[in-house]
């Protein structure tokens, strides 16, 4: 379970848990703090507050290893090597969900420059699902995805959260919401969270 107590960045004061296996979605209009609340949960920028995963607090470990448990996937996703396969570990094992996610097969070798903008998100989500992490802080993973990509996307995040993995899923796509979401945060423009079941 990831318990979250007095959370603070810039005008963001929020407190909350996200049980295993649960999937929250997180609204709210531009400019109000989704993506603050996820990068500071993930704690790639300052913030105050308690945070621990199954008890365990965020500081007594390693930033890269915290990261590799809660993981954030942006909306705009970083890159640090030329080729798509040289992003992953093992491009082998990558290669089914990467292939699952509508990527050609032979897409190892490519540049990440000549990937469209909703085949790197969709390259970003695999490579943050190699992971395996206990949580998933998704930034609007499926923005720039047409709809049976975002279908692939929903069923994938759907499974792993079967399997028990937490996710923070922001969105303004309601119907979205209502989906994936067994519970709703609407992050209100004072900071806080207003909760709403789908
Ligand atoms: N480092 C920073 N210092 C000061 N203000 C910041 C900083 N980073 C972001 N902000 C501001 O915080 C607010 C919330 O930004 P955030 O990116 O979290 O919005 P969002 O809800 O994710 O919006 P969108 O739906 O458009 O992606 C914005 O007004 C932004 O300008």
């Amino acid at each position: 379970m990831l318990t979250i107590r007095g959370l603070k960045r810039l005008h963001l004061f929020v407190s909350f848990d996200l049980q295993d296996g649960e999937c929250v979605a997180l609204q709210g209009p531009s400019g109000v703090g989704k993506t603050l609340l996820l990068r500071s949960i993930a704690d790639l920028d300052p913030n105050e507050g308690t945070v621990k995963l199954d008890g365990t607090l965020r500081e007594v470990m390693p930033a890269p290893a915290w990261r590799r448990r809660v993981t954030y996937l942006a909306a705009e996703p970083g890159w640090w090597s030329d080729t798509v396969q040289e992003h992953f570990t093992t491009w082998d094992d990558a290669l089914p969900l990467v292939a699952r996610l509508g990527l050609p097969n032979d897409c190892g070798p490519w540049s990440i420059q000549r990937l469209s903008t909703g085949e790197r998100l969709r390259l970003a989500l695999a490579r943050a699902l190699m992971l395996r992490s206990r949580v998933l802080l998704l930034d609007e993973p499926t923005s720039a995805l047409d709809p049976a990509a975002a279908a692939t996307v929903e069923a994938l995040i759907t499974e792993r959260v079967s399997d028990g993995t937490s996710v923070l899923w922001s969105t303004h796509d309601d119907a979205q919401a209502r989906r994936v979401g067994s519970r709703i945060f609407a992050i209100r423009p004072d900071g806080s969270i207003e909760e709403n079941l789908p």
